[in-house]
């Protein structure tokens, strides 16, 4: 039977995100009625700046009082996309207090302040939400954490930011320049309020520590994530991607350790087969892979970044707590009993592209190929190209670690005949 007295949310934020969400909960409002048992009404929006057009957002619920719109006694949820720590963070609280359950899409809070903000929510016998947070539009922190609740994950691997990814593929099959790819990134609402959040990693990083606590089973925290963005990728790298049968993509690798003890999560730009699946993966679209031990190989694929994918996981959220809140429960909460520690990536064992300039002279191949030998790191292939007075030496390696690999790299920079250390990128699913 349909409750008529209906459930009251608080919109934080109407931009990219948060004016779809106005409007699919608008437009279908009856819909959300049927599938949750009672209707669900918008009881304000807060935003930073009034007077600003926001065609069919109703503008007498627009406010620029967040604070008071959480506290003001009547609200069932509360959806937060604003982004960023603060104000996001003392609001949600105030949610909780209030009794309101949370739904957002703010992955930096989370990474940062998940274990608080889950505590928070458990306090008070609400809901948090964030699907949105992580991939977009594709179902991906619910699948881990409910469906893949009685097997054991051992790997999240894929490309979890739209923005980079839009960057790379369009730089890869256009030849377009960073920053114009960039800018049409931003104008189809992909990128960060500060892109610098995609460009060197973070947005992935923050992502990236997300899905490592739900699939591990521990606290991981964005600074527990190794970064590097995409803003040292040359059209030299992609152009050896492209020689090796390649293509350079930004991944987010979370692992358990093969000895069970530890996990690692990293975000780097990486080469992948071109014969690999994430290779495939163009535009704004993501796709991440689980490898479960009973399950085996899941692979999660959609769009994951833009204003209405977003809202579809943030309005999937909303129905999934009001349902919640007409049953009297709550739904499943943080998990963090296995206890593991993140691993730093020194550990981390891959394969590298490592790209030198020379000296075209005899001797040299074999002075740099000693190096890596001193510091155990197995070649396994070498590419020179002579040019004027100097050449270029490309070596991909086997496995080795991180530590291993920095200390060859350190020591072929000190050699005479090694000009420059033009670039370094891991070599990943193969
Ligand atoms: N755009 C995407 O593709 C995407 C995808 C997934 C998740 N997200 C996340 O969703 C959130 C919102 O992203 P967006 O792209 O819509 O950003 P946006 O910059 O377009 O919108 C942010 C909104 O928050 C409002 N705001 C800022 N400070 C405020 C304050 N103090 N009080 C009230 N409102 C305030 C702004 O007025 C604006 O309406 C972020 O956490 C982002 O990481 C975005
Ligand atoms: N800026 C983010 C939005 C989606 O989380 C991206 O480009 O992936
Ligand atoms: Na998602």
């Amino acid at each position: 039977m349909m409750r008529t007295r209906p459930l009251k949310v608080a919109l934080l934020g109407c931009g990219v995100v948060g004016s779809e969400v106005a409007r699919i909960m608008t437009t279908t409002a009856d819909d959300l009625a049927a599938r949750i048992g009672a209707p669900v009404e918008l009881a304000g929006i807060a935003v930073r700046r009034a007077g600003r057009v926001r065609p069919g957002v109703p503008e007498h619920l627009i406010t620029t009082d967040a604070e008071a719109l959480v506290n003001r006694g009547d609200i069932d949820v509360v959806v937060e996309v604003v982004g960023g720590i603060e104000p996001s963070k003392s609001l949600l609280l105030s949610a909780f207090e209030q009794g309101a359950s949370v739904v957002s899409a703010n992955k930096a809070l989370l990474a940062q302040d998940g274990t608080e903000l889950h505590a928070a929510a458990a306090a008070a016998g609400v809901d948090l939400y964030y699907e949105a947070a992580v991939a977009g539009a594709i179902p991906l922190l619910r699948p881990l954490r409910e469906s893949l609740a009685g097997d054991k994950v051992n790997r999240v691997l894929g490309i979890v930011n739209g923005t980079t990814n839009f960057i790379l593929d369009k730089m890869d099959t256009t030849g377009a320049g960073y920053s114009e790819a960039l800018e049409e990134a931003t104008a189809l609402g992909y990128a960060e309020a500060d892109p610098t959040a995609d460009v060197e990693g973070f947005d992935a990083a923050a992502k990236a520590a997300i899905l490592a606590g739900i699939a591990f089973h521990t606290k991981v925290t964005a600074a527990d994530v190794y970064r590097e963005g995409i803003t040292e990728v040359t059209a030299a790298d992609i152009a050896s991607a492209k020689a090796m049968g390649c293509v350079v993509k930004l991944l987010a690798i979370c692992e358990r350790a093969a000895d069970g003890e530890s996990v690692t999560a990293r975000v780097h730009p990486a080469m992948i087969p071109l014969s690999h699946p994430l290779a495939s993966v163009r535009e704004a679209y993501n796709a991440v892979f689980v490898e479960a031990e009973a399950a085996g190989r899941l692979m999660f694929y959609g769009p994951g970044a833009g204003g209405s994918p977003t809202a579809s996981a943030v309005l999937g959220d909303l129905v999934a707590v009001c349902r919640n809140k007409l049953a009297g429960a709550t739904g499943p909460g943080d998990s963090l009993y296995t206890r593991l520690p993140a691993k730093p990536m020194d550990e981390v064992v891959t394969r590298y592209h490592v790209s030198l300039d020379v000296d075209d002279r005899a001797g040299v191949l074999a002075q740099v190929a000693s190096v890596f030998a001193e510091h155990g790191v197995s070649i396994d292939t070498v590419r020179q190209q002579g040019r004027d007075g100097d050449a270029s030496l490309v070596v991909v390696t086997h496995r080795a670690t991180d530590a291993a690999l920095s200390a060859t790299v350190d020591k072929l920079r000190a050699l005479d005949s090694v000009r420059d250390v033009a670039s370094i990128m891991r070599v990943e699913g193969e």
